[in-house]
């Protein structure tokens, strides 16, 4: 289980984690959403005491960080795959993990072998692709058998086969019990894999809910009907006080009424129907409705530019807290740190 309570970081005058207290729970894939420069590496980091915060605590599995003895056999980690010494070889680099956590030699050979990288346990990771990388970041993780796991954006650099592969270990580590927490941007991959959902905007928790939730009250969910005697179906619906909108290409869409109940209705009518389908928004859908008002930075006409600098409080909208208050504040956006060292004070 992971604990934060009140976690906060400054960076000068950017607030990029704002008082954040939520639980992640073991036993199920919990998905990290949160726009470009929300807050979610900076939380991360802070989980793994990479970086200190400024304010507020996380608690491991009851205990902060710096009380964890051989911190890689409670908790786990892939934050930054390429972020390995390069003039090592795969198995020499978990070897080196593995001798400073008490870890028994035998893993490294047990950990190449689950992430499919036996063949090259000698080579140089210098000469690692990014997929590479990435498996070779999930074995670290996997190193000493941890109860807690922690994956920045897993799925980088994998292709389609590696996606399915640790899609199904992330789900795999859970049901065995364990605590998995991953970020991602990739919607579609997360909605396959996540149960529960914690969502962040300008570094405040946004949502703390489990996906279906999340989707569900996000977005609208509606019921399609097509018909070919369209008018008539739309006079019966209004008549029985149904919402229900035409919406021009030969569909209507119902509001809030189920399609086993639309369906019968039309029957008992013998109206015929070409289509009743229920539609349900997808989590990117969900996602992006939360989350429009805490993006850091908007495309427009194809450039990249800031949405807004001005660093007052109205110049950029507060996004909707679902379960935690919106604090007034302007994380500036800033240029990404070298500042990845751990730092003990
Ligand atoms: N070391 C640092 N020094 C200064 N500012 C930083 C540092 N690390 C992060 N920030 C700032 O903190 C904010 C949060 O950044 P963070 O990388 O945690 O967001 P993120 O949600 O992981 O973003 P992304 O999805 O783009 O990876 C951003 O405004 C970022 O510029």
């Amino acid at each position: 289980m992971i604990e934060l309570e009140g976690l906060t970081k400054h960076y000068g005058d950017t607030v990029a984690v704002d008082h954040l207290t939520f639980t992640v729970r073991p036993g199920i894939v919990t998905g990290f959403l949160g726009p470009n420069g929300a807050g979610k590496s900076t939380t991360m980091r802070m989980m793994l005491d990479l970086d200190n915060p400024t304010s507020g605590t996380v608690r491991i599995d009851g205990k902060h960080y710096r009380q964890l003895q051989d911190p890689l056999t409670y908790i786990g980690a892939l934050l930054e795959a390429k972020a390995v010494h390069g003039g090592r070889s795969a198995a020499n680099h978990l070897l080196c993990l593995a001798q400073s956590n008490g870890i028994a030699r035998r893993r490294v050979g047990e950990v190449l072998d689950t992430v499919g990288l036996t063949s090259v346990t000698k080579k140089r990771t210098k000469g690692f692709s990014l997929g590479m990388s990435q498996r070779l970041g999930i074995a670290a993780a996997l190193l000493g058998d941890p109860q807690v796991l922690l994956f920045d954006e897993p799925v980088n650099g994998l292709d389609p086969e590696g996606i399915h592969w640790i899609r199904t270990l992330m789900q795999n580590l859970a049901a065995q019990g364990r605590t998995v927490f991953v970020s991602s941007h990739l919607m579609s991959e997360m909605a396959v894999t996540a149960e529960h959902l914690i969502v962040i905007g300008q570094g405040r928790l946004m949502a703390d809910t489990s996906m279906k939730d999340f989707i569900h009250q996000n977005s609208r969910s509606y019921v399609r009907m097509r018909s070919p005697e369209q008018e008539k179906l739309l006079d019966l619906l209004h008549a029985e006080g149904m919402q229900a909108v035409a919406v021009g290409n030969g569909s209507l869409e119902v509001d809030g009424v189920p399609a086993e109940r639309l369906g019968e209705l039309a029957a008992g009518h013998q109206l015929v129907l070409h289509e009743l389908s229920p539609q349900q928004a997808s989590l990117e859908e969900a996602f992006m409705q939360l989350t429009a008002g805490s993006v850091e930075y908007h495309a427009h006409d194809g450039e990249p530019v800031p949405a807004q600098t001005g660093g007052s409080p109205t110049a950029r909208p507060p996004a909707e807290p679902q379960t935690a208050g919106a604090r007034p504040g302007e994380p500036q956006p800033t240029g990404w740190g070298a500042n990845w060292q751990k730092k003990r004070s």
